[in-house]
């Protein structure tokens, strides 16, 4: 039996809605955020002026680009709650937005890749040497969705 594997990266590519820099905004608390990546790099400044910044930012890049800036002053547990945050706003997203749910379905059994050479974290660090952390917790989000389902 093979194992078929999907890999996304771009959002303008193939499966690229998998990828938070997607155009799907999302609700939490009566708050609209223009993409799931927009509200992972801001909640690593939570309820602070510098995440509604970020939750402003023209576009998802940007919203990284802003993330990305350590000398702001991240929360000090980000690296132990960064996960369980992905894992919400990937879980907003693919509820939020029924044709996506129908498209994570659709992968059935899928292995899940986020496939860059730019991440060995939430990637696969384009040669499979990554951790792919952002493809295992779609697959949890998908099995979740696939219960719920049934
Ligand atoms: N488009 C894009 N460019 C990169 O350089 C990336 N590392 C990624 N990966 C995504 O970045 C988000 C996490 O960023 P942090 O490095 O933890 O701030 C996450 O959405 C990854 O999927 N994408």
């Amino acid at each position: 039996m093979t194992l078929d594997v999907i890999h996304f990266y771009r959002p303008t590519d193939p499966w690229g809605e998998l990828s938070n820099f997607a155009p799907y905004p999302l609700l939490i608390d009566a708050v609209e955020w223009p993409t799931s990546e927009h509200l992972f790099q801001a909640s690593k400044f939570a309820d602070t002026p510098y995440a509604e910044e970020i939750r402003r930012a023209p576009n998802p890049m940007e919203a990284a680009r802003l993330g990305r800036d350590h000398t702001r002053g991240m929360r000090r547990d980000w690296y132990g709650v960064r996960d369980a945050v992905m894992k919400k706003a990937l879980l907003a997203k693919f509820t939020q937005h029924g044709d996506l749910r129908a498209l994570l379905l659709s992968t059935g059994d899928a292995l899940l890749v986020e496939h860059t050479k730019n991440d060995r974290y939430w990637g696969d660090g384009g040669d499979g040497s990554g951790r792919n952390r952002l493809g295992l917790l779609l697959m949890e989000v998908r099995e979740q969705l696939r219960v719920a389902a049934s």
